[in-house]
């Protein structure tokens, strides 16, 4: 089709201000959907997205649109992750784009997450169209919305088109706003090929599946394409797009968005940011923006039976296959046996890999203490990275340690901040910005350690607010810190997959806390259990587990034998989740208790 009538964008939205609901509007206002198909939100399309209600995926659907100048479009709507975990593939959505609808929740205004995501519009200069969704709510306030939408953004709000998409109002105003505002395609249809991949995933039958916008040339069934960064061959199986079905189409053109596929055998082959090309017109520079994605926090897997560790490994690497983000290595822990050192680009990645193997694989799992990687410089001049707090050198070796820093950005209500200025202190945050944004609300910037996100962090922040505060961050460098690994020792022995690594400030503080925890959860012995924490051979906490008096069937003697079996059922249920390491069984739970430890969460 002819650039001039093709219009890319995406819809930007902080999370639950309506974005799949719109976008399944459009669907069905442009007739891609009827609405008895449109019973479920097709965007969102893995089962565990549409029960955690968050898109995880980017797809691409294409609408055809009549708009009122009497000309056909191509109206080609890319749909973008809503997490910060996956930032990264947000924006090289936005690159495959010319304009975004910057949807804001009549009564909720802007939120962190709606920022984050404007600014990386504004970088990749998309054209801004605010949509302010949800009127039809009784608490929409839009004139205030607006002033927010200037205020904070500094984009002109006038002409924001007022909507519901779930009533449906102001969906036509919306479709012609893209027409006129989002600028078309541009791009030489004769040049040689150069296409983006903005996603891709594995498809048991066809390989990897890539989304791609086409920035100049076209690209065919049987063509020869390389790609950049792999310096691989491959030619064309098939080529189409989502209409929000799978259409196949002969070819794609400059300007146009749709997925191909090439006998790719792993995601990773198929980077997301990379550069297609053809093979027998090469090109000479890439297009911009491509990156590694990085893991930046880190857990060991470790299967509860031992002998599904086999089983563990296999449906780790079928996830792999699928997610470029996710890796793992072997690890060995004594208290653990054989596992699995997993990387990933944030908490809710984890929980995601994580609830996937216990739900799609049945594998029961035990999860220890997500943990970021450090920069170490050793006396010998080496730099170590260590995301492994069993792989920590000895301190003596050590010169300097070097922590991730991230930016934070937290939206809240003023009636709130008392509670959250603690919390990002005792967090080791420091203030960048404070600024009061209307309708009694703060925007606070705060550089803080990475580490302390991962450990309880959201969950803090969440109940200091009482629910209003949003959270968005990036990654923002390095910050040399006195980080020291803290031990727990249960019975005497060193647990090592109980070890983290924590700021020299904080490990009394830490040590007692988590001492504390382990020791309401960890069940009575036949003996009294020590808990310790040390940093090195130095104990800083102690406590200690009262032995067992009476074994549980010597308390039915005489009582009934089914009441005596149902006991016995009741502790092999309890034996299931636990983990004997040395002499004493400890529970699953006890594992992540790490992440619980800081003041004010250790009271349950
Ligand atoms: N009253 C009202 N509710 C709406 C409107 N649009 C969406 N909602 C509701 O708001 C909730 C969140 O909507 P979603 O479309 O799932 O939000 P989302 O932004 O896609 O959320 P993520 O997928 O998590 O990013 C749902 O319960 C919708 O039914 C609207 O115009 N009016």
């Amino acid at each position: 089709m002819d650039p001039a009538y093709i219009r890319n964008f995406s819809i930007i939205a902080h999370i639950d201000h309506g974005k799949s609901t719109l976008a399944d509007r459009l669907l069905e206002y442009t007739g891609a959907l009827s609405q008895r198909e449109m019973k479920e939100q097709v965007l969102d399309s893995m089962d565990l997205e549409r029960e955690r209600g968050i898109t995880i995926k980017a797809h691409a659907v294409r609408l055809e649109y009549h708009a009122d100048d009497g000309n056909l479009y191509q109206l080609n709507l890319i749909d973008t992750p809503g997490h910060v975990d996956f930032t990264y593939e947000v924006s090289r959505s936005l690159q495959a784009c010319e304009g975004a609808l910057l949807v804001v929740d009549a009564s909720q205004g802007v939120e962190a997450q709606t920022l984050a995501n404007t600014y990386l519009a504004i970088h990749h200069n998309l054209e801004l169209i605010p949509v302010i969704n949800k009127i039809d709510l009784p608490s929409a306030e839009p004139e205030r919305i607006k002033e927010q939408i200037e205020n904070i953004i500094g984009l002109d709000a006038s002409e924001a088109v007022l909507a519901s998409a779930k009533s449906g109002i102001g969906i036509h105003e919306i479709c012609e706003a893209v027409v006129k505002r989002v600028p078309h395609a541009k791009g030489d249809p004769d040049k040689p090929l150069r296409a983006l991949i903005f996603d891709s995933w594995f498809d048991p039958y066809r390989g990897v599946i890539i989304l791609t916008r086409i920035l100049d040339g076209k690209v065919r069934k049987g063509q020869k394409i390389r790609l950049w960064t792999t310096e691989t061959t491959y030619e064309v199986d098939g080529l189409g797009f989502q209409s929000p079905k799978p259409v196949p189409c002969d070819e794609l053109s400059a300007g146009e968005v749709g997925f191909l596929f090439a006998n790719i055998k792993t995601v990773s082959d198929a980077k997301i940011g990379d550069t297609i090309y053809e093979a027998a017109r090469p090109i000479t520079e890439p297009l911009p923006g491509f990156e590694e994605m990085k893991p930046m926090v880190f857990a060991g897997l470790y299967p509860i039976e031992s002998h599904e560790h086999g089983l563990l490994r296999d449906a780790l690497e079928k996830l792999r296959l699928n997610d470029s983000a996710f890796n793992f290595e072997p690890e060995n822990s004594v208290a653990l046996g054989f596992g699995f050192r997993c990387g990933f680009l944030g908490l809710l990645h984890l929980e995601i890999v994580q609830e996937r193997l216990e739900r799609e694989f049945q594998i029961d799992l035990i999860t220890t203490a997500p943990g970021v990687r450090y920069l170490i410089t050793l006396g010998n001049g080496d730099v170590l990275e260590v995301d492994n707090p069993t792989k920590w050198p000895n301190p003596s070796e050590i010169i300097k340690i070097e922590e991730p820093i991230i930016d934070a950005t937290v939206i809240t209500r003023e009636e709130y901040l008392g509670e959250i200025l603690k919390l990002l202190e005792e967090k080791r945050g420091d203030q960048k910005k404070f600024e009061h944004i209307g309708g009694g609300r703060v925007m606070l910037v705060y550089e803080m350690p990475l580490n302390e996100v991962v450990l309880d962090f959201y969950d803090r922040l969440k109940s200091a607010s009482r629910g209003y505060a949003s959270l968005d961050y990036h990654l923002s460098g390095h910050r040399v810190s006195p980080m020291v690994k803290m031990d727990v020792l249960v019975a005497g022995d060193p647990v090592d997959a109980l070890s983290i690594i924590v700021h020299k400030d904080f490990a009394y503080e830490r040590g007692k806390g988590l001492i504390e925890r382990l020791r309401k959860l960890i069940p009575r012995q036949q003996f009294e259990v020590a808990l310790q924490a040390a940093i090195g051979a130095k104990i800083i906490a102690r406590e200690s587990i009262a032995a067992l008096r009476k074994n549980v069937i010597a308390k039915c003697y005489g009582g009934d034998i089914s009441r005596k079996r149902k006991l016995l059922e009741k502790q092999k249920e309890g034996k299931r989740r636990m983990k004997r390491v040395g002499r004493v069984e400890i529970p699953q739970e006890a594992f992540l208790s790490v992440l619980k430890v800081s003041q004010g969460s250790s009271e349950d």
